[in-house]
């Protein structure tokens, strides 16, 4: 009886806050994980089994004739080789510090198409690539491959990430069994059911003492709002708010209150530009992480290091050393009883290593007040089986997957989440996936399901001129966001060394191609987007600015379309200090900030078609990026006419700022 009271009462509860049944949820999540899983294996394998390695080097997927010309031991025992090629600079490749590799023996060259990769032969053996020079690449093994790799030459492919898929999936699987089980807890009743999300009552407790006295009201009332939550608060960070500060307050005030705190993000980066702010204020922090994937600034408080440096790194020092001396010895011997003998000697000795490391590392993990990593990071065994925590503390929560969040949020309690849902989502490749909502975020489904009262929003931002953040503001933020006094005036022609010119004298400039004859085109691959005559009048814009004064560093050229930045990136670097001007997509752009901003919006076409112009959130991503200056180039006819979003932004840079038709400009 009381069981079915129980059910009556979720079920009016789910109903009341429009969620689903979190069994389905769950299920439906784990397909659309699987979806994108799939799409990726299938990309990879596409690359991999079906194109030869010299096509797949072309496509920066593949080095070819790697020789392994040294090998030492690392952190954990891992083997560390270092791959070269004739000392001849590395062909272009997109691979980078952190990627899962996998070698595989051979030069490639004029292999068969189908060898090596996931359908093909399995590689040889698969690794982490730890550091990237003009002309080497070192990668980390877990182990010893048998008989050895120094002198021998290989292929190295970039392979899909294994790891965070089963991290997604296993944290889904973990919250099916809670809700079988029904033990979930209050947080993640909040979460999955509908309950609804508690608050402690305001008292004398709340009037906190803030660390950093320079906090605005609303960052100090976000700060309240968080010790508050009785199970999770969301802190909604427009840009330039002071989201990372606001935590990084936050953070200290839980460990004042004795409470230990897991610190998570999607990406690195989010994690590590906590770590640096979090740092000068001595906490006892440690950052979980692959050292060859954090940021340099950040690396003394990383495990790794402070293993090194920590009691017990003196008692695995000398077992390293032995074991380097025996690869040595491997290397130098011609008998192959001996080098057999050594090869058992160092599988030992690694797994003493090792035990004597885990002991260490469990005792570093445990002693710190807090603990850093990114999402999927929180799902390994060092922070799974650590010491439990009170909360978790999630930054750019609105750039992270559903899965991925709940692999932190399982470790803790209680969380606060960080995030600004006004720009744009996580990566999603599979368009399927996409299509059926994979983008969105824990973030937007705890304020969907709960209303304005579990958030609270930093309304006072520090980067921008007010006329670029009140075209943000009202067509993004209700008109709630305010210009902090040091900004709000702001222009290009007040930094030193520049002159007062109409461009730099302005915060907003339209340069208008309309009834130009300036179209847009379809690129090679049949799906990017550039136009040559935008392309063009960026390079005449930037030259302006540079001419008046403006810094090449202090200038970035965003562009929706990838076309397009390719197009731009190889014009500018024509130009005298044109490689410091920096080039990207408005996506890979979102988190950054410049002086001065051109943003060329490349669509122009008699059916005022704008394609993905209309997602408002990618928009104001590329307005936002500006601190004194934003040009935006573009064709106010098929802007205007495509979306009435847009029409918007063309009505707001008529009304606010400088017009200049682009017959106007001259290269
Ligand atoms: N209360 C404050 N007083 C003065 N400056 C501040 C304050 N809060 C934040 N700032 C400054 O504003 C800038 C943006 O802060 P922060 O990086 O924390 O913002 P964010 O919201 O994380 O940024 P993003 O938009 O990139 O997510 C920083 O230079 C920071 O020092």
């Amino acid at each position: 009886m009381a069981a079915a009271t129980n059910a009556t009462v979720k079920s009016d509860l789910q109903k009341k806050s429009g969620v689903r049944d979190p069994a389905a949820h769950l299920a439906r999540m784990a397909s659309l994980l699987a979806l994108e899983r799939a799409y990726e294996i299938d990309q990879t394998r596409t690359n991999i089994a079906h194109l030869a390695p010299t096509s797949l080097q072309k496509r920066g997927l593949c080095l070819l004739s790697m020789r392994v010309t040294a090998t030492r031991t690392g952190l954990g025992g891992k083997v560390l080789a270092e791959f070269e090629r004739d000392s001849s600079p590395l062909p272009p490749h997109s691979m980078r510090v952190g990627d899962v590799v996998g070698i595989i023996e051979g030069s490639g060259k004029g292999a068969a198409k189908k060898k090596g990769g996931d359908d093909g032969e399995p590689a040889s053996c698969e690794g982490v690539l730890t550091k990237l020079e003009e002309t080497r690449i070192t990668i980390a093994f877990k182990d010893d491959n048998e008989g050895g790799l120094e002198g021998k030459v290989f292929r190295i492919n970039k392979l899909a990430n294994d790891i965070s898929y089963a991290r997604m999936s296993d944290a889904l699987s973990a919250l099916q069994t809670h809700v079988e089980t029904n033990t979930l807890s209050p947080l993640f009743q909040v979460l999955l059911e509908g309950r609804e999300p508690s608050f402690r009552a305001p008292d004398d407790e709340d009037e906190l003492q803030m660390f950093n006295e320079n906090l605005n009201d609303s960052q100090k009332n976000a700060v309240v709002f968080a010790q508050r939550a009785q199970e999770c608060a969301l802190i909604h960070g427009p840009p330039g708010t002071g989201k990372t500060e606001t935590i990084v307050e936050v953070i200290r005030q839980f460990v004042k209150k004795g409470m230990r705190v897991l610190v998570c993000g999607p990406s690195n980066i989010s994690v590590d530009n906590i770590v640096e702010r979090l740092a000068p204020s001595r906490l006892s922090l440690i950052r979980i992480g692959h050292p060859a994937r954090v940021l340099p600034a950040c690396l003394e408080a990383t495990l790794d290091v402070q293993l090194k440096t920590s009691d017990a790194a003196a008692l695995v020092l000398d077992i390293r050393a032995e074991i380097d001396a025996n690869l040595k010895k491997i290397g130098k011997t011609k008998s192959r009883s001996e080098r057999k003998t050594l090869w058992q000697q160092n599988r030992d000795l690694r797994k003493d290593l090792k035990q004597r490391e885990k002991g260490a590392i469990r005792a570093l993990i445990d002693g710190a007040n807090v603990v850093l990593c990114t999402l999927n990071g929180a799902g390994g065994k060092n922070v799974r089986f650590a010491r439990p925590f009170d909360v978790a503390v999630i930054d750019e929560a609105t750039q992270a997957l559903e899965p991925e969040t709940w692999i932190a949020l399982l470790q803790a309690p209680k969380a606060i989440l960080a995030g600004d849902h006004k720009q744009l989502p996580p990566t999603v490749k599979c368009p399927d996936a996409t299509a059926k909502g994979f983008e969105r975020t824990v973030f937007d489904n705890l304020l969907h399901n709960h209303g304005e009262g579990v958030k609270v929003l930093l309304d006072t931002q520090y980067r921008m001129h007010d006329s670029i953040m009140n075209w943000s503001s009202g067509a993004m933020y209700e008109g709630l966001l305010k210009s902090h006094d040091a900004v709000r005036q702001r222009l290009l022609c007040d930094l030193a060394g520049i002159q007062k010119t109409d461009e730099t004298a302005t915060s907003l400039m339209l340069v208008d191609t309309a009834g130009c004859d300036i179209w847009e085109n379809v690129a090679e691959d049949g799906e990017s987007r550039y136009n040559q005559g935008e392309a063009a009048l960026v390079q005449a814009y930037l030259k302006t600015l540079l001419a008046a004064g403006v810094r090449a560093a202090d200038i970035a050229i965003i562009s929706p379309y990838n076309g397009q930045v390719a197009l731009i990136k190889s014009m500018v670097r024509e130009l005298e200090g044109g490689e410091l001007v920096e080039v990207g997509s408005v996506d890979g752009f979102q988190g950054r900030e410049k002086e001065a901003i051109i943003i060329s919006l490349v669509r122009s076409n008699p059916d005022a078609n704008v394609g993905f112009l209309k997602e408002s959130r990618r928009l104001n991503v590329a307005i936002t990026r500006a601190k004194r200056h934003v040009c935006l180039i573009c064709d106010s006819e098929t802007i205007e006419r495509g979306d009435p979003f847009l029409k918007g932004i063309m009505e707001w840079f008529f009304e606010h700022g400088e017009v200049l038709p682009a017959q106007s400009i001259t290269s």
